[in-house]
């Protein structure tokens, strides 16, 4: 095959590769094998800068620092969420929602992990990651592109199909315990900023105006929304939506679950309660959101937070002391 040609197939495998590995969490072949194909891929564009696209896997580690990030103004606001904080007012929350909807069987929800970090939005336009941003005060936030192109786990291509030509996929970007860990160790040794916990890790990282050491930090990222959507149908629960984004190369929790009625809700709370230690990441409480999205759309907002969604919080954790 000709170097072109060689170039794009080798685009499509990193791409899978990057798929198996951070979405997946099922890689296909060795770190050092995906590295040597990412070596051939920057060889081949050293030979033909001509050749090199923005969405091209060797194009994370962005150029030179930024002297200050960009306002964005979100067409959709990214709202806060209502917090309960005990079971006595999680079933106040579902009696208020059934109430609302007039129909008394027990409604479904998506059930989701609250991660512990910090909410962005990412812009894909015609498949292409074009703008990453902050929530900030939910109306204006920074463009943080140059730093979220950085985090492996983020698509800078939608891969597959039905892609609508514009959408906005919302999520959380956050920094496992380990590699907080690992940061705060280098940080103790060199002589930088040693974070309080992981959330203000992932924020700093972020809010980096140098990307290049961005892409040194740990980062990862779980979708768990949708703000625009332009061009195209996504399914109509917010669960399928989820499963959606996964197959177009956007990471999703395994811990995504549907519950039927308050009791399983409940049931899903106290699971996650007590896998929490062993999750790897901080979180701070579970989301519980009305799968489908007529319902939402029914159900609406009241003042800035939905009233078809809740964020159930665990009681604080006492924070030892090192
Ligand atoms: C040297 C090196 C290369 C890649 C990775 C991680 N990784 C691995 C794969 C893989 N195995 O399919 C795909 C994407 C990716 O980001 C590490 C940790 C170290």
């Amino acid at each position: 095959m000709t170097t072109k040609q060689h170039l794009d197939a080798l685009k499509q495998q990193l791409r899978h590769h990057e798929y198996q590995y951070h979405v997946l969490d099922a890689p296909e072949i060795p770190d050092a094998q995906y590295d040597k194909l990412m070596q051939e891929l920057k060889q081949i564009e050293a030979e033909h800068p001509e050749w090199v696209t923005n969405d091209s896997p060797t194009q994370r580690v962005g150029a030179a620092p930024l002297a200050a990030f960009d306002t964005v103004r979100h067409e959709i606001p990214m709202l806060s969420l209502d917090n309960v904080f005990d079971e006595e007012s999680y079933l106040a929350f579902d009696k208020r929602v059934g109430d609302r909807l007039k129909n008394r069987e027990p409604q479904t929800f998506c059930c989701e992990l609250k991660l512990d970090g910090l909410a962005v939005s990412l812009l894909y336009e015609n498949g292409e990651l074009v703008q990453a941003a902050t929530r900030g005060d939910g109306t204006l936030g920074e463009n943080i592109t140059s730093n979220v192109r950085t985090i492996r786990a983020i698509p800078l291509r939608l891969i597959g199909d039905n892609i609508p030509v514009r959408i906005e996929i919302r999520g959380e970007v956050f920094m496992p315990q380990k590699g907080f860990e690992a940061i705060n160790e280098e940080a103790r040794r060199s002589g930088g900023k040693i974070f309080a916990n992981p959330r203000n890790a992932a924020a700093g990282s972020l809010r980096q105006l140098d990307p290049r050491i961005t892409a040194k930090r740990p980062l990862m990222f779980y979708c768990y929304g949708v703000g625009i959507i332009e061009g195209g149908v996504l399914p109509d629960t917010h669960y399928e939506r989820l499963m959606q984004f996964k197959s177009w190369g956007l990471p999703v929790s395994d811990y995504v679950q549907l519950c039927t009625g308050s009791s399983e809700v409940l049931d899903f709370y106290h699971k996650i309660e007590e896998e929490r230690p062993n999750l790897g990441f901080d979180i701070d409480g579970v989301v519980i959101k009305i799968n489908s999205i007529a319902t939402q759309e029914d159900l609406g907002f009241v003042s800035r937070a939905p009233r078809w969604a809740t964020a159930f919080k665990f009681p604080a954790q006492e924070q030892i002391t090192v």
